[in-house]
């Protein structure tokens, strides 16, 4: 029998970029050599010691990078995460441990330079549980009959005193930024966006080849605050009877109120040749039906799991979120790995913020640090977790109390994906 030889995983110098990147698209089953637009492009994501390889012979096998994010915890306080993308492993050397090796190398990356959580996007459900993360929002997308809706054809968008421009992708470099901080501050579970997210997003630098220019449309209020920004897409469908039956596809939509964002979808829905709107990935609880005199127009086509959560710091993760009810808990939190695992007690004040202390007391609720991370943007019940076997009550009615003070009215979304 042949012995293997044991594979280096390390992080890769900026040398070795080109490399990794042919594992990176070989991975993910796309074409494996990249132009030098694309690897350009992907320079500008290069941090020492944030983009991990594993070696084998001097070729690269598998992927790993993570870069520096902040997550907004329920009450609007960001908080430093280590976001986790581009994972592959080649289908050569697939369940050798290779993916154990990389995540356990960032995890302690991360925790040692003191991020509370980490984040990331999972491909499959089953791939990162594991490693103590637990899917903490959710998403829908949407498609809006537009003759349905219920608006009238002939009434001009908006209706509200506020206008509705078309911009350039420089203009959305310029507009998006500020309007995005305000947007994403006040939606928990949405990520920051630094500067390469508006390059890549409006094609100033481009990682792939399927770029084509989309459609900016901006929303000011009456008072002329930018308060909408949309991308989107249009197709050129005409069916047999030389009707246009277009579909226009949101690529994105941020609004920082509610007006600006019902200005933004009439909108959408009131371009002659649209028959349909695609509305992209939104939040599970979006309000967008309710724009419509008729709610119907709009029918869920996909839904998911999105952002998955790994708390690295107990403590400062439930310190960082805010409360709905006043309670105390005990939590038994377990953590294989060792990261943060430990038993704690959380004093939660209405409406307001939580102290977290290491305790001795006996614990209310034991959970998985995964668990944990599904509860702490607000999203899941700990009931129902509880009636599945995934949190044990270890005083009757805990989960009950968990519940009130960690959930939320509105549900958590993470608008990007990463
Ligand atoms: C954040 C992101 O980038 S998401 C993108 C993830 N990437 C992909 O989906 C691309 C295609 N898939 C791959 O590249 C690889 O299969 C990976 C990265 C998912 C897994 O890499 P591997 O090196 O094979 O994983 P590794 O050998 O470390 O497996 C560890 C454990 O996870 C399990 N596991 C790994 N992948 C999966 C999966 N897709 N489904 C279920 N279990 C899985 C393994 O069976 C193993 O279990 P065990 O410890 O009980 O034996």
């Amino acid at each position: 029998m042949t012995s293997r030889p044991a594979l280096d995983v390390r992080p890769i110098t900026e040398s070795e970029l080109p490399d990794w990147l042919r594992a990176l698209n070989t991975g993910f089953l796309r074409e494996p050599v990249s132009s030098g637009k694309q690897l350009d492009g992907r320079r500008k994501q290069f941090v020492p010691g944030r983009l991990l390889g594993a070696f084998d012979g001097g070729r690269c096998v598998a992927t790993c990078r993570s870069f520096a994010q902040e997550l907004t915890a329920v009450g609007g306080a960001p908080v430093p995460a280590d976001a986790i993308s581009n994972v592959t492993v080649t289908a050569t050397h697939r369940r050798r441990g290779l993916l154990t090796r990389m995540m356990n190398h960032d995890l302690a990356a991360a925790k040692e330079r003191g991020d509370v959580v980490a984040t990331l996007i999972a491909a499959e459900y089953r791939i990162y549980g594991r490693y103590g993360f637990g899917p903490a929002t959710s998403t829908a997308e949407w498609i809006v009959d537009t003759a349905r809706t219920g608006l009238d054809p002939r009434a001009a968008v908006p209706d509200d005193g506020g206008r509705i421009d078309l911009v350039e992708g420089e203009e959305v470099r310029k507009l998006g930024p500020e309007l995005h901080e305000r947007v994403r501050l006040g939606q928990p579970g949405a990520v920051s966006r630094d500067d390469l997210w508006w390059q890549v997003n409006t094609g100033a630098v481009r990682f792939d080849t399927s770029w084509a220019e989309p459609f900016y449309a901006v929303y000011r209020s009456a008072g002329g605050e930018v308060e909408g920004l949309a991308s989107y897409e249009c197709d050129s469908t005409w069916d047999d009877a030389k009707q246009p039956r277009v579909t226009a596809s949101v690529d994105w939509l941020i609004a920082s109120t509610p007006a600006a964002e019902r200005a933004l979808w009439r909108y959408l829905c009131s371009i002659d040749w649209v028959a349909q709107v695609k509305t992209g990935w939104r939040a599970p609880d979006d309000l967008l039906p309710f724009f419509f005199p008729d709610v119907r127009s709009a029918r869920i086509t996909r839904q998911a799991d999105w952002l998955w959560v790994r708390l690295l710091d107990v403590v400062r993760a439930l310190e960082a979120r805010t409360y709905e009810a006043a309670g105390e808990l005990v939590l038994e939190v377990v953590d294989r790995t060792g990261l943060t695992g430990g038993r704690y007690r959380l004093q939660a004040a209405a409406g307001g913020a939580g102290v977290c202390t290491p305790t001795r007391s006996d614990a209310d609720l034991t959970l998985d640090v995964a668990e944990l991370a599904t509860l702490w943007l607000g999203d899941e019940s700990a009931v129902r977790l509880a009636a599945l076997g995934r949190v044990r009550e270890e005083r009757a009615g805990a989960a009950r109390v968990a519940d009130a003070l960690l959930r939320t009215s509105r549900r958590p979304w993470c608008p990007d994906m990463f």
